[in-house]
C-alpha cells in the first residue's frame, strides 16, 4: 500500500458576495499517493490556481477538509497555518519569487532559516548540485537564466523535503529547453527521491511528464488520464473547451 500524500475531501472554494458570487471549486475530492508526479489542467477560470492554494495551505476552502501527510491543514491561526506549510508543503511560482538582494545559497535556505530550522549548508549545497547549480551558490538572481532561477526555486522548494511540493506553471515563463529542464528534474524528484509533486500548467507537453492529468472544468473534476501523451492531452483540453465554450 501506497501511503496517501494529499487528500481533499468535498472541497469547495466560494468567492465574493450573493451577486458576485464564484464557485471556484465545487465538492473536489481526490487522493494522491506519494511518489505521485501529477499534473493539473483545464480551461482558463477553471478553478486550477485555487484548487493549488487550498491544497498547499496558502487558500482556506470555504468548505470541505484538506489533508497531507495524512495529518489535516490546521483550520486555526495564520501562525498555525504558516507553520504547517514550512514544514510540510513546498511551492515553485511561474515568477521564480527568489529574493533578488540574496545570493543562490541564501535563497535556498532561506525558509529553513525562516523556520528556525538548523542551515544545513551541505544539504543545500547537495539541492543545488542536483539541479546543476553547484557552480553558482555565490551568485544573485539578476545574473542567472529564468531556466537556471527557476532550478533555484525549485532548490529551494525541496531543500526542506516537503511532503509535496507545488508548482503553478512553473515552467510558463520558460523557454522550450529550460522547461524541458525543470520538467525532467521535477520527474526526478519523484523518481529517484519519492516526492510528490502536483503541477498546474497548461502546456500538454509538460503534462506528458507526468504520470497522470487531472482535467478541471468549472470548478469540477472532470477527467483523469493516466500516462498521459501530449497529443492525448491537448485533444482532451479541445474537447473540455467545446464543453465548456471557450
Ligand atoms: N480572489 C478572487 N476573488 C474572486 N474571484 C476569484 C478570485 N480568485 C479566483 N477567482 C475566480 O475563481 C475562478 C477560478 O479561478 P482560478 O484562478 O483558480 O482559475 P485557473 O483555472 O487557475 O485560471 P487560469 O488558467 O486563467 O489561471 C475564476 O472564475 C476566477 O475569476
Amino acid at each position: 500500500m501506497v501511503a496517501e500524500a494529499l487528500r481533499l475531501d468535498a472541497v469547495s472554494r466560494v468567492y465574493g458576495e450573493s451577486g458576485t458570487r464564484v464557485t471556484a471549486l465545487d465538492n473536489v475530492s481526490l487522493v494522491l499517493p506519494q511518489g505521485s508526479f501529477t499534473a493539473v489542467m483545464g480551461p482558463s477560470g477553471s478553478g486550477k490556481s485555487t484548487l493549488l492554494q487550498c491544497a498547499a495551505g496558502l487558500d482556506r476552502p470555504t468548505s470541505g477538509r484538506v489533508f497531507v501527510d495524512g495529518e489535516e491543514i490546521a483550520d486555526g491561526s495564520e501562525a498555525a497555518l504558516t507553520k504547517f506549510r514550512r514544514d510540510r508543503i513546498g511551492f515553485v511560482f511561474q515568477q521564480f519569487n527568489l529574493l533578488p538582494t540574496l545570493t543562490v545559497m541564501q535563497n535556498v535556505t532561506l525558509p529553513l532559516k525562516l523556520a528556525g530550522r538548523k542551515i544545513d549548508r551541505a544539504g543545500a549545497r547537495a539541492v543545488l548540485e542536483r539541479v546543476g547549480l553547484g557552480d553558482r551558490l555565490d551568485h544573485r538572481p539578476s545574473e542567472l537564466s529564468g531556466g537556471q532561477q527557476q532550478r533555484v526555486a525549485i532548490a529551494r522548494a525541496l531543500v526542506s523535503r516537503p511532503s509535496v511540493l507545488f508548482g503553478d506553471e512553473p515552467t510558463g515563463a520558460l523557454d522550450t529547453r529550460s522547461a524541458r529542464d525543470v520538467l525532467v528534474l521535477l520527474q526526478e524528484a519523484v523518481q529517484v527521491y519519492g516526492q510528490t509533486v502536483v503541477m498546474v500548467t497548461h502546456d500538454p507537453v509538460a503534462a506528458s511528464y507526468a504520470d497522470a492529468v487531472l482535467f478541471l472544468a468549472d470548478g469540477r473534476i472532470v477527467g483523469h488520464m493516466p500516462r498521459p501523451t501530449a497529443d492525448a492531452v491537448a485533444a482532451q483540453m479541445t474537447h473540455l473547451g467545446d464543453l465548456v465554450g471557450v
